[in-house]
């Protein structure tokens, strides 16, 4: 059967979950006017098959979490959603019957989150499929919950509970792990769920802005979003890790194997909200939180920050006592090696108070540099991956002499 065209997969497809501003998709661009008074906030992330979904997961939890990415950053702006616009780069091989799953999906998910599609562009790729979305939202004037606005002494709190999805992520490419059999057969399709269906946290959203001092969403792992959003306010932060919520799923599958407490800090997909605010303002916030059906657990708190090191924003203290760095450890991000940089982080130091150097490895390996006495870890700025320095000296004693 021939594929339909472009215009057919819109009149089709597309144009019964446009908003009113996305004029019934007939038009080249959709038109909007802000409420008075709100400012316009917007995001935008990408899902491509292979790197952020698996080709053969359900078209419809795929449309799920290319939206519900972008509304987890709307959400974590204090934002409430507006609209979205699509960009659908369709690998060669697509088929009529995945595009109508998938819109099935995305009608879900916008309904749900009451976000209209609004526009966008369907091209043919010649690599993987490839799904952009732009998000919408509005926030009353100047109220947006900034991502760097942390202060000393905050208290810092996350939503949900951290590490289910990339558990979740690690069944769906091995349901067959041996941990995975000391979990029930619902406990193990909940973590699965959480990797293939992100809830965005806009239950939160006014909780945010009346409450919160800055925000983020965790997509990249705890443990590298805590270091990006402390980066943002060149402070870092005290985290403890007993606190951090993990539900039973995720506990019975570290209680199985102690090394997936690394997975489940820094291996993203969480789609959690992490914010600081005024200890002061932390009753509010977490009264609202449960007000809106959310759990918002303390972690930690707001510090001054370590050497600074960031090349990000230099500043004069920056300039004066520390090398420049490359601003975060992602995924582009290739591992540094070699002594110097294990001077200017200190780690042999915190290897040698540590003890579990697998357990710290995933939160350095992430940009971020921790001390740890007992169930205490403290979290500022590092440079990333210079564990690897560590390791193959294979002595933390010896690391501790270059400090
Ligand atoms: N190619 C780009 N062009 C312009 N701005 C970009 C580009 N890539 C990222 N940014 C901007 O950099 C900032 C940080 O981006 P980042 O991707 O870390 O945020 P995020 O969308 O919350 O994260 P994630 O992609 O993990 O969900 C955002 O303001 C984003 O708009
Ligand atoms: C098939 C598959 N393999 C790996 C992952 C894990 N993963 C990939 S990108 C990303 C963070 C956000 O990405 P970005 O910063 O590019 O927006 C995460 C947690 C996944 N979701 N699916
Ligand atoms: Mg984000």
């Amino acid at each position: 059967m021939p594929r339909p065209t472009e215009d057919e997969l819109i009149a089709r497809y597309f144009a019964p979950l446009a908003g009113a501003g996305g004029l019934s998709l007939r038009d080249d661009a959709a038109v909007l006017t802000p409420r008075p008074g709100h400012d316009l906030v917007l995001t935008t992330d990408a899902v491509v098959a292979g790197v952020h979904y698996f080709a053969d997961d359900p078209p419809a939890s795929i449309a799920h979490k290319a939206l519900g990415v972008n509304l987890s950053d709307l959400a974590a702006k204090g934002a409430e959603p507006t609209g979205f616009l699509l960009t659908l780069a369709l690998s060669d091989d697509w088929d009529e019957s995945w595009l109508a799953e998938f819109c099935t999906g995305l009608s879900e998910a916008a309904a749900l989150a009451s976000c209209p599609l609004l526009g966008g562009d369907t091209v043919r790729a010649s690599g993987p499929t490839l799904l952009g979305i732009t998000a919408l939202g509005e926030v009353p004037s100047g109220t947006m919950v900034r991502r760097g606005a942390a202060q000393v002494g905050d208290r810092l709190l996350v939503t949900g509970s951290i590490g289910d999805a990339a558990l979740g992520l690690k069944l769906r490419q091995k349901p067959a792990a041996s941990w995975g059999e000391a979990l029930s057969f619902p406990v193990r399709a909940a973590l699965v769920d959480r990797y293939l269906h992100p809830q965005a946290r806009l239950a939160l959203a006014p909780a945010l802005r009346a409450h919160a001092r800055a925000a983020m969403d965790v997509s990249d792992g705890l443990v590298g979003d805590l270091a990006k959003m402390m980066r943002a306010a060149d402070l870092g932060a005290e985290v403890e890790i007993a606190r951090i919520p993990l539900s039973e799923a995720v506990r019975a599958a570290v209680a199985a194997v102690p090394g997936l407490l690394d997975t489940a800090l820094t291996g993203g997909d969480d789609y959690e909200i992490l914010c600081a605010a005024d200890p002061a303002k932390v009753p509010a916030l977490c009264e609202a939180a449960a007000r809106a059906g959310l759990a918002l657990t303390e972690i930690g708190t707001v510090t001054e920050g370590g050497a600074p090191r960031s090349s990000a924003r230099p500043t004069a203290r920056r300039a004066a006592s520390a090398p420049a760095r490359s601003a975060t450890s992602d995924r582009f991000q290739r591992p540094r090696r070699g002594v110097e940089s294990l001077k200017r982080t200190k780690l042999g130091s915190i290897c040698a108070r540590v003890g579990s150097l697998a357990r710290l490895g995933a939160w350095i390996r992430a940009g971020v540099r921790a001390r740890s006495t007992g169930r205490e870890a403290r979290v500022a700025r590092s440079r990333p991956l210079a564990i690897s320095a560590v390791r193959r000296r294979g002595n933390a004693r010896q690391s501790r002499t270059v400090e």
